[in-house]
C-alpha cells in the first residue's frame, strides 16, 4: 500500500472560558474554524478530567461484558440506539469497521436499551450525567453558531432540546480491536472507522491520552456529495488542558447554507510503522435535531426539511453510496450480520 500522504494544517483550539463576557470573541474564533476546517479543539470547557475518565472507566466495563450480555440491548436502526459490532459498513472502504459501539440516547428512543444496574453497576447514572454535561457544553457551541448565522441565540438549542421524548441526540462508546502489528502478510485492512462525515448538527469527540488515530481530510465542499481527498492531518488534541475534539456535521453545513465545513475524516486503518494498533476507546457525541425540527438555512440553498426528513434523507444517500461503492467493486458477499447503522 502507499504511504499515507499528510499535510500539516492548524486545528484551532478554542478556549470557552468566561464564556458569558466572551461570547463575541468565542464566536469569531468558532464561525471561523467552522468555516475553514471543520475541525476545532474546545478547552476550559468545564467537564473535568476526572468525570471523562470515570465514563472511559465505564466504557470499557460495558465492552468487557460478554457478546451475550451486551446482545441483549441489540443496536435498533429505528432507534439508533443499543450495541453492534463489526456491524458498520462505511461507503468509503466498502468493509466493515473493526469495532464495536453503544449508542445511548435522553429520549423514548433509548426505552429498554439500558442493561440494568446489577449487570453494570452505576452505569446508567453516570452515563446520563455525562450526557447531560456534554449537552451543556454543546449548547454553548450552539448559541455560537447561531449567532453566527444571524438566528436568535436560542434557535439551535431549541432544535435539540434533549429533554424532549422526540429527542435524537446520541452519545456513543466507541471501542476499537487491537490490530495485528506489521508485517501483515495478506495485505487485510483492518478499518477502524471507514473514511466519513457526520449527519448530526456538532459533534464532541473525547479521545484517550495516547490513543491516537483520529485524522481528518478538508476541502468539501456541498453537504449533499461525496468525495474524498487524499491528503489527511492528524488530530492531536492537547491532552494536558483536557481537551475535547469537536467537528462540523452534515446538518450544521446544510443549515448554514454550505458556509461551515462538514469535514470527512477517519480513524486510520493502523498500517504503517507508527501507527497505534491497540485497542482504542473514544467517545462521540452527536447532536441531533428532534424529529420534528424546521431546517432551512438563512439563504434558503436547500428546500425546508425535518429532523426527522433530514436524517431519512442522510441515511439514504449512505445506502446508494455504499450500493455504488459495492456495485463497483464487485465485492464479494458480507459477513452475516453486516448491516448498515444508521449513525453518523
Ligand atoms: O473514534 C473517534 O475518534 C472518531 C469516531 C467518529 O468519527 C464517529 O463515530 O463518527
Ligand atoms: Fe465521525
Amino acid at each position: 500500500m502507499a504511504p499515507t500522504k499528510y499535510i500539516d494544517r492548524v486545528v484551532p483550539t478554542v478556549s470557552l472560558l468566561d464564556f458569558d463576557s466572551r461570547v463575541d470573541k468565542i464566536t469569531e474564533k468558532l464561525v471561523d474554524a467552522a468555516e475553514n476546517v471543520g475541525f476545532f479543539c474546545i478547552v476550559d470547557h468545564g467537564i473535568s478530567r476526572k468525570t471523562v475518565d470515570n465514563v472511559f472507566d465505564q466504557s470499557a466495563r460495558f465492552f468487557n461484558l460478554s457478546d451475550s450480555t451486551k446482545a441483549r440491548v441489540p443496536f435498533s436502526p429505528q432507534h439508533n440506539a443499543g450495541w453492534e459490532k463489526n456491524a458498520q459498513i462505511r461507503p468509503s472502504t466498502g468493509e466493515p469497521d473493526r469495532k464495536e459501539s453503544y449508542q445511548m440516547q435522553f429520549g423514548a428512543g433509548m426505552d429498554g436499551q439500558w442493561l440494568d444496574d446489577e449487570t453494570i453497576p452505576g452505569f446508567q447514572k453516570e452515563a446520563l450525567d455525562f450526557m447531560h454535561q456534554a449537552q451543556s457544553v454543546s449548547e454553548k457551541l450552539m448559541i455560537c453558531f447561531a449567532r453566527g448565522l444571524g438566528f436568535e441565540d436560542d434557535f439551535f438549542v431549541k432544535a435539540h432540546d434533549v429533554r424532549r421524548p422526540n429527542s435524537q441526540t446520541v452519545c456513543r462508546l466507541l471501542h476499537y480491536f487491537e490490530t495485528p502489528k506489521l508485517p501483515n502478510p495478506t495485505g487485510e485492512i483492518f478499518h477502524r472507522a471507514g473514511a466519513h462525515v457526520d449527519w448530526d448538527l456538532l459533534t464532541l469527540l473525547f479521545q484517550k491520552t495516547g490513543q491516537s488515530g483520529l485524522e481528518i481530510c478538508p476541502g468539501r465542499e456541498v453537504s449533499t456529495s461525496f468525495g474524498y481527498g487524499d491528503a489527511w492531518t492528524k488530530v492531536e488534541p492537547d491532552a494536558e488542558k483536557n481537551a475535547v475534539v469537536c467537528n462540523v456535521g452534515d446538518l450544521l453545513m446544510s443549515w448554514s447554507d454550505d458556509r461551515f465545513k462538514s469535514t470527512f475524516h477517519r480513524v486510520k486503518a493502523p498500517s504503517e510503522p507508527n501507527d497505534f494498533y491497540a485497542e482504542r476507546f473514544s467517545i462521540a457525541f452527536f447532536n441531533q435535531p428532534c424529529k420534528d425540527a424546521q431546517i432551512q438555512g438563512p439563504k434558503k440553498k436547500y428546500p425546508l426539511v425535518t429532523g426527522e426528513e433530514f436524517t431519512r434523507n442522510a441515511m439514504a444517500r449512505n445506502y446508494k453510496a455504499l450500493q455504488d461503492k459495492v456495485r463497483l467493486e464487485e465485492k464479494k458477499p458480507k459477513a452475516p450480520g453486516s448491516s448498515i447503522a444508521v449513525s453518523a
